[in-house]
């Protein structure tokens, strides 16, 4: 039986379809990622799966039962899908263990692994206006974790936090699925938290799926413009750079590389001509810009690379690889 199937899900209001024509599964333990940009209709979906939202069409099956609106429902929401929206909020004044102990449906030592995993043992006896935002959102998540979920729908959870909370959290989400079993779906909008972590990417625009692969080809394939935006910076090629890319002797249709489809040459004549126009410095690497007869490429190069703006350069384009 498959662990989630969501079918044909519309939601639609005066404005036009938040959702629209939404089908995919889920296997158990299997991590999606879902990216889009802003009003694409991730957090609708996030919401119709967990039972938080009404669907007009279509329908949420959890292990082969229809998950039921929240039109449908006294108290909206399934008890075995837990949703950390980016919006919660904590009881003022308690004590975090009180927090805790309210939600609590698992044995205390089940629950103290769990704080472990978390990473919020030290402040189970503070007050929740006493957190810091990465704890907060520590505490906000195994709040949801002690109700024993199956499926745990994160909704852009590293938002607002900086690298050193960011990296704990994403290996506290890596230890729920690894530790306690539980099945994870991310909402994220940046390529570092969904690429290296999921097993599939779904890619929404205007309330439908855009593409949905794995991360490898999701990067290295993707439908659209829209799409390789969304997960780094792209080139998009003429005819003859797509041929002259690809292998061919001749045009082909125009297509989307990286910048590491490329290298820099000051000697190499068989490369394109061109001029250094931009170059950023991004610590592991710099992305230089160049002017082009036809058009302007951005290229990787190494971060101790001495290129300078205005130098007359060659673009070459990397041998293609069969991955
Ligand atoms: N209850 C509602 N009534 C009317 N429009 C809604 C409702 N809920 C969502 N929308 C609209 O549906 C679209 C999708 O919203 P949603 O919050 O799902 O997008 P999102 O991709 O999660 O955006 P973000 O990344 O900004 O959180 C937006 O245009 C939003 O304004």
């Amino acid at each position: 039986m498959t662990f989630l199937k969501v079918s044909g899900l519309r939601i639609q209001k005066e404005e036009g379809f938040v959702l629209n024509d939404i089908s995919f599964s889920q296997a158990r333990l299997q991590k999606i990622a879902i990216a889009g940009e802003t009003g694409s209709g991730k957090s609708s979906l996030l919401k119709a799966i967990a039972g938080l939202n009404q669907p007009d069409e279509g329908e949420v099956l959890f292990k082969g039962e229809r998950v039921l609106g929240a039109g449908e429902k006294l108290v909206p929401g399934h008890p075995a899908i837990g949703y950390l929206s980016q919006h919660f909020e904590l009881p003022k004044s308690l004590r975090i263990e009180q927090v805790l102990q309210y939600a609590n449906k698992i044995p205390d030592t089940v629950a103290h692994t769990l704080y472990d995993v978390c990473e919020i043992t030290h402040v189970l006896s503070r007050k929740t206006d006493h957190l810091s935002g990465g704890e907060r959102q520590r505490v906000a998540l195994a709040k949801l974790l002690i109700g024993s979920p199956q499926l745990l729908l994160l909704d852009e959870p590293f938002t607002n936090l900086d690298m050193v909370h960011k990296n704990i959290l994403k290996s506290v989400i890596d230890d729920i699925g690894h530790r306690l079993n539980i099945t994870c779906m991310l909402v994220s909008h940046d390529p570092a938290d969904t690429l290296p972590w999921a097993d599939e990417i779904i890619i929404m625009k205007d309330g439908q799926i855009v593409q949905k692969d794995s991360p490898q080809n999701i990067y290295r394939q993707p439908v659209n413009a829209y799409a390789a935006g969304l997960f780094g910076t792209f080139n998009l090629l003429t005819p003859s750079q797509s041929g002259r890319l690809s292998g061919s002797a001749r045009d082909t249709s125009p297509s989307i590389a990286r910048p590491e489809d490329f290298s820099l040459s000051r000697t190499d004549k068989k490369g394109w001509p061109g001029e250094i126009k931009t170059i950023r410095f991004f610590g592991s690497h710099r992305e230089i810009v160049v002017a082009l007869a036809e058009n302007t490429l951005t290229v990787k190069a190494a971060a101790n690379s001495d290129f300078r703006r205005g130098e007359k350069v060659f673009i070459v384009p990397a041998q293609p690889t069969k991955d």
